[in-house]
């Protein structure tokens, strides 16, 4: 999917919502346990629930792979059930040298591999340039760079100065020489509200992956008034307060309603913030 095509898929949907599939087997609802891949009926009735709010999903491969081969397979079978008209995320934080980083992106990119083919995947900065290349050569696809992510733990390292400038900020600066804005995104935390003005002046035009609402307690009004640009360059992710906004049969509709509720907000802030 293409930066413009992006922009238009938001603009159809009125909503600039990633839905985080953060699909915990143990969180899944007891009515659901007996199902053959519960994962993935929990997911399917997630999607099916929630694509008329939202523009993205991101599956998290952790909780994939924590179940061994079974979860590479229901996360093969999710991707192929997310409608095509939305943005795809494998939320895998990879990134080694450039060698390894050719098969991760092999992985998430060629279908020939292990059977998926994201539009995009989330990418670690500390290797550098060379561990970031073998993701861009795969035509049409994205890199997802964490800059500043929403965890505590992200200033021990990220807000370091480096230079008498943040490291995060050095991040987006070095990393725009290797791929614009229409293959590359940054993951900025909605729990950074501080930062988005400074990384906005730095990256413009790029998307930022916004995760942090919902249950790490992040304002998407202050992300929304800050961070939105003329193509409005965010996706906003939400996973625990969506998917399992009930833990019981009703989860779905839960959900939905969750997302709903995030879209008709987010409808509003594009009407305010983004320039016409
Ligand atoms: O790259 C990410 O998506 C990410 C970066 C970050 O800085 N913080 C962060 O929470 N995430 C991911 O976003 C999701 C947040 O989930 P919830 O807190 O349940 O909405 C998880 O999959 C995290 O791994």
């Amino acid at each position: 999917m293409t930066y413009q095509e992006l922009f238009a898929s938001i603009l159809h949907q009125k909503s600039y919502l990633c839905v985080g599939l953060d699909t915990d087997l143990r969180k899944i609802p007891a009515h659901l346990q007996s199902e053959a891949d519960p994962v993935f009926a929990f997911n399917r009735a997630i999607i099916d629930a929630t694509a008329e709010y939202c523009v993205a999903y991101k599956p998290n491969i952790a909780f994939y792979e924590a179940q061994g081969p079974k979860g590479w397979e229901s996360l093969r079978k999710t991707l192929d059930y997310i409608p095509k008209t939305h943005f795809t995320i494998a939320d895998a934080k990879r990134g080694d040298i450039g060698n390894t980083s050719g098969l991760y992106a092999r992985t998430f990119f060629d279908p020939s591999s292990a059977g998926l083919e994201f539009d995009s995947v989330t990418v670690a900065p500390y290797m550098g340039s060379d561990s970031v290349q073998p993701f861009l050569e795969f035509e049409g696809k994205w890199v997802i760079l964490l800059a500043l992510t929403s965890n505590p733990g992200g200033a021990d390292f990220q807000r370091l100065s480096v230079n008498g400038k943040p490291l995060y900020e050095q991040v987006l600066t070095t990393s725009q020489q290797w791929a614009g804005a229409d293959r590359m995104m940054y993951v900025v935390g909605a729990t950074q509200a501080d930062a988005f003005a400074d990384i906005r002046r730095l990256a413009p035009d790029h998307f930022l992956l916004v995760p942090g609402v919902g249950a790490q307690g992040g304002s998407l009004e202050a992300v929304s008034r800050h961070g939105m640009n003329s193509h409005c360059g965010l996706l906003v992710n939400s996973a625990r307060g969506i998917i399992y906004a009930s833990s019981g049969p009703d989860f779905a509709q839960k959900a939905r309603l969750e997302a709903r509720a995030i879209q008709q907000e987010m409808e509003k802030y594009l009407d305010q913030f983004l320039p016409h």
